[in-house]
């Protein structure tokens, strides 16, 4: 067997090589020339991977180690009887960290507690689901978007527009979705956008879920809400101009933590055994190194935002890849930029991987809602 791989998913040797010969390629270069003689192919969300890609090679199995499926052509896949698995959920904690890490910076930042904001979330499926979890249990109030699930006939979900006037932040957790009844393309526009100025907008979903045009027009007038974004239309290609005046921006890379992208490793691991009828025998907790920083004691005088704020930028601080992008694109041009960026990725870790000891019972909980594990 032969499978060919991305060569930017972590553990692949430790998983796939005794199952099969491995072949690394950049995800930009995959051409149906690579393909001759592949039985797998292994991508993450740059390769598009469609008839063009795969009409005439010998690929009868394709894995993506994502969540998100918009680059692979499923219909095409399943008429060609090529067998398909992705990766739900995997990195579903590490957006979740990456947010939360986003808000409770902002909140120092423009001075005010997160505890006390009123959260929208759009798109409530593993990541906005797990991310209204922990937010909730901190004690925020939430108001959840989701209408294919309000559809299928489950409760607590409320229309956009309610959210749009209510909700402080509002986060973007939806697949991006073309046609159908439920279309996320454009789906905030330049008349929604001026509606959230002065509050706050995060998108770590797909970034056509937001008009482009509108987006910049927004800004040009001044009236744009303060805009955290991790994913942009585009993508590979990046707006030089409009990066620098976004409050953060970072080149999607919400799901980049190291258990994250493992997960998605091990996941199209497990359906690749299953593909050949085989047990999936490996698991990614005996090839995970052990974290930078295992435990940090937290001062009894910080209240508890504090103290879940110091934890979480310990963990992972937004700023530095904000900062990392920002110089990039003053040196090299932007699809570069990305591109180098995501695969020089520095080693991140997520919220859980870090020990906690409170200084008070008011932390623990705090601490504890927001994912950090307490220290026994
Ligand atoms: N920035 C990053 O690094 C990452 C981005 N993603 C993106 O985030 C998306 C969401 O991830 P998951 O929560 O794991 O996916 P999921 O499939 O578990 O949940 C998506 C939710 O969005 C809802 N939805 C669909 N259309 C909607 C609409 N028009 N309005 C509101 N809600 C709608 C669905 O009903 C579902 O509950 C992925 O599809 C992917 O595109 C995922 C992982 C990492
Ligand atoms: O899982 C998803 O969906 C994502 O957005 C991934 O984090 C994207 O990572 P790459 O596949 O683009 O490396």
């Amino acid at each position: 067997m032969r499978l060919l791989v991305d060569e930017n998913l972590p553990f692949v040797e430790e998983f796939f090589a005794d199952t099969a010969e491995v072949i690394r390629l950049p995800g930009q270069s995959i051409t149906p020339a690579s393909l001759q003689g592949v039985d797998g192919l292994l991508v993450r969300s740059v390769t598009r991977v469609d008839q063009q890609l795969l009409a005439g090679t010998s690929v009868a199995f394709v894995g993506t180690a994502t969540i998100g499926t918009d680059h692979v052509d499923r219909d095409w896949l399943q008429k060609a009887g090529i067998a398909f698995a992705s990766a739900p959920g995997c990195n579903a904690d590490s957006v979740v960290d990456y947010v939360l890490s986003n808000l409770l910076w902002l909140a120092q930042e423009k001075g005010f507690c997160l505890q006390k904001q009123v959260i929208g979330i759009v798109g409530v499926g593993n990541v906005g689901g797990r991310l209204s979890e922990r937010l909730q249990a901190y004690g925020c109030r939430l108001l959840l978007n989701d209408p294919p699930r309000e559809a299928a006939g489950e409760p607590g979900f409320l229309p956009l527009e309610n959210l749009l006037d209510r909700a402080d932040i509002l986060c973007l957790h939806t697949p991006l979705i073309r046609e159908g009844p439920f279309p996320t393309e454009g789906l905030i526009n330049a008349a929604t956008l001026r509606r959230l100025q002065g509050r706050v907008l995060l998108n770590a979903g797909r970034g056509a879920v937001i008009d482009p045009k509108g987006l910049q027009q927004v800004i040009n007038e001044g009236q744009a809400p303060r805009l955290l974004l991790d994913v942009f239309a585009g993508e590979p290609e990046l707006d030089p101009v409009l990066i620098p005046q976004l409050e953060l921006a970072t080149p999607h890379i919400a799901g980049y933590s190291l258990e994250g992208k493992s997960r998605g490793t091990q996941a199209i691991y497990q359906a690749w055994c299953q593909y050949l009828g085989r047990k999936a025998a490996k698991h990614l907790d005996t090839f995970l190194p052990p974290p930078p920083v295992d435990c940090l004691q937290l001062n009894a005088g910080w209240s508890a935002e504090e103290a879940c704020r110091r934890a979480a930028l310990l963990v992972y601080d937004p700023r530095e890849d904000a900062a990392r992008l920002l110089r990039a694109l003053n040196q090299l041009p932007p699809k570069q930029a990305y591109q180098q960026l995501r695969k020089n990725y520095p080693q991140r870790r997520e919220f859980s991987s870090l020990r906690v000891v409170p200084g008070t019972l008011e932390q623990a909980q705090a601490l504890k809602a927001l994912g950090f594990t307490l220290a026994s």
